[in-house]
């Protein structure tokens, strides 16, 4: 028996065409523009990409986007002075800035400094803690993603085991919030938990978002889970030629796609939906702030 592969692109291709609905309602019934801006901190290949590709999506859904790419040794205060003149740019509804940032800035005082409003990533204590809370937040994209793509995937996830690898405020903790919201019993694993292995067996869900390539093989997954990873990462891949490398997710794939039921891949599964969903919550920031209800189906 083998997995069904979850096409993370064609999925987002789903949420961003909801999005760009949204947005040209947004336009003709109440002249308003989603605006999002990403600020760069140094020079970072792989960053750019991705906050060329952002900006590229965020374009095509109708929305405003702008990027400040600034040199790696900005200061905290020429950072924040940004910071501040985005928060208090009605044109501008959510603000990334793209992790991680030169050694001699902080990311928690950065989330700190963005409006809650804005903080498209959920990064910000006030957005962890009304999600923590139940109530109306601002969650992270790529768990937001996950939860979107699972329950289209599973429907109702009342009373599943969900196991999540990883613990990081960014991914692991959101998503276990997601999680418990539709009902499952949540279980966040991580590199104390003492038999991984058996934690894992017993998930009907397996979230992978620890960051060490590969490291959840096969005879981990219960047989027909849904195994969702988070992990992108580079590896070499010398069959490729020399110094080529290829991307790889936290589970062994090739292994694992013989036991789940339903698994994502690397790339094309969960990284299109983490853009599709930023693109998502700079929307409903911008509905929110302008006292408007909630876009359906872009919000948890
Ligand atoms: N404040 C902040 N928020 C972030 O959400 C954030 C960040 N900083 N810093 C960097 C990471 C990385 N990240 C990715 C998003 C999409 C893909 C993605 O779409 N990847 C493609 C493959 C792209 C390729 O081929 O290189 C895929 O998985 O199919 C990858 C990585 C968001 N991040
Ligand atoms: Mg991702």
């Amino acid at each position: 028996m083998s997995a069904q592969i979850l096409d993370g692109k064609a999925f987002a291709a789903t949420i961003r065409a909801k999005v760009a609905d949204h947005v040209s309602r947004l336009m003709a019934d109440h002249d308003i523009q989603p605006g999002l801006a990403v600020v760069l901190v140094g020079e970072d290949p792989a960053s750019e990409v991705y906050v060329r590709n952002k900006g590229i999506a965020t374009r095509e859904c109708g929305m405003k986007s702008v990027e400040h790419k600034l040199p790696a040794e900005t200061s905290a205060e020429d950072l924040y002075a940004l910071i501040d003149s985005l928060n208090a740019d009605p044109s501008i509804h959510g603000i990334l800035v793209q992790f991680p940032v030169p050694d001699h800035l902080s990311e928690r005082d950065i989330v700190a400094r963005i409006d809650p409003a804005k903080d498209v990533d959920g990064l910000s204590v006030v957005n962890a803690g009304l999600l923590a809370s139940g109530q109306q937040a601002m969650a992270s994209c790529t768990p937001l993603g996950c939860l979107m793509l699972l329950r289209d995937t599973l429907g109702d996830l009342s009373g599943k085991d969900a196991v999540i690898i990883g613990r990081s405020n960014l991914v692991g903790k959101p998503m276990a919030q997601l999680l418990l919201r539709d009902s499952c019993t949540v279980t966040i694993a991580h590199s104390r938990t003492k038999d991984l292995a058996e934690t894992v067996r017993r998930a009907d869900i397996v979230v992978a978002a620890v960051g060490r390539p590969q490291m959840v093989p096969g005879d981990w997954i219960k047989p027909g889970a849904t195994v969702i990873d988070v992990g992108i990462n580079r590896i070499p891949a010398p069959e490729k030629g020399e110094g080529k490398t290829r991307l790889v997710g936290d589970v062994d794939f090739d292994s694992a796609k013989e036991v789940a039921g339903h698994i994502t891949p690397v790339p094309g599964g969960v990284g299109p939906l983490t853009i599709a969903c930023l693109l998502a919550n700079t929307v409903t920031a911008a509905c929110r702030i302008n006292g408007l209800d909630e876009p359906e189906g872009l919000t948890a």
